[in-house]
């Protein structure tokens, strides 16, 4: 039996990365999580613990640091492009790198109604992603958002579906419709204009959430992936992770009440999970962009 190494990667998981402009009196946050992975020629640290072509994950850490301070971090799209011809340009064996980064939004906070110049609140759960591989002279862009809670409280039905003996489902002609996304898109080029595309492509997501009639949230997932695709050029494809965050009618009849769809129960698990990719038949080869783990 011989043993050989699969494919590997190594790199700093999960940098926290606060930076504050100073234009004057207003300042500027970005709250950022960066991850770091780097491949390439890594056999000789797997198999003798030589490690020679090693960058190590804090050389990594100190780079995301060093980089934030010599330029304006920028879009994340951009900062991580960055980062990875770094290392890749500068690391003899590292053939390959992806970096991830996800973005926290800061509010300013309102003080007598007007945005005040340097204090914030969290925006929420909400954050916008990304994840930039380049391999070589080439690079792909897949990015995101992670945490955008929905829900409609009506336009959502669920009939039709089997039944066997383990059935007990009840049909719906109006029940709530909620869920998480984690949307993943991935941009054909890179001379994009990173923020106003992630504004467009939110925009359309949740307007088509919004307005769908919805028979399943696997159609509402289609119709979101379909509709980035139809108004927003630049992207080839769209992968949607949307938990079904089910609401349950409480029952009331125990206390000679009727719950005409106005109380729910809402649970936090199991819940179903509806995944599926939306993508352009005339795409780009998606190369490495995908390979996440
Ligand atoms: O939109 C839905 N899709 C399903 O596949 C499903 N399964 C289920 O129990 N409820 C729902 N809702």
């Amino acid at each position: 039996m011989a043993i050989t190494l699969g494919p590997n990667q190594y790199g700093k998981a999960e940098v926290r990365l606060v930076t504050v402009r100073r234009d004057g009196p207003v300042h500027h946050l970005k709250d950022l999580t960066v991850s770091t992975s780097l491949r390439g020629e890594l056999a000789a640290t797997h198999l003798t613990g030589d490690n020679a072509g090693v960058l190590a994950t804090d050389t990594q850490k100190n780079t995301v640091y060093a980089f934030a301070k010599e330029a304006p971090v920028g879009e994340i799209e951009d900062f991580g492009l960055r980062l990875a011809r770094h290392f890749t340009g500068t690391q003899e064996n590292i053939t390959g790198a992806r970096i991830k980064i996800d973005e926290h939004g800061w509010d300013r906070i309102a003080v007598g109604g007007a945005p005040h110049d340097h204090a914030f609140s969290r925006s929420g759960d909400e954050r916008r992603t990304t994840a930039v591989t380049v391999q070589g002279d080439r690079a792909w862009v897949v990015s995101g958002i992670d945490g955008l809670t929905l829900l409609k409280s009506t336009g959502s039905e669920f009939h039709g579906f089997p039944r066997d003996q383990y059935t007990t489902l009840a049909e719906t002609s109006d029940r709530i419709l909620a869920t998480a996304v984690t949307a993943k898109w991935r941009y054909q080029g890179e001379d994009l204009d990173w923020a106003a595309s992630h504004t467009e492509i939110r925009r359309v997501m949740l307007e088509t959430f919004a307005t769908k009639h919805s028979l399943s949230l696997q159609q509402t997932l289609y119709a979101m992936g379909e509709a980035v695709l139809e108004k927003r050029p630049e992207v080839a494809e769209v992968r949607l992770s949307l938990p079904n965050k089910h609401h349950f009618l409480v029952d009331l009849s125990p206390f000679g009440l009727k719950n005409d769809n106005e109380v729910f129960y809402a649970a936090d698990r199991p819940y179903g999970l509806i995944e599926g990719t939306i993508l352009r038949d005339d795409a780009e080869d998606p190369g490495p962009a995908w390979d996440i783990h």
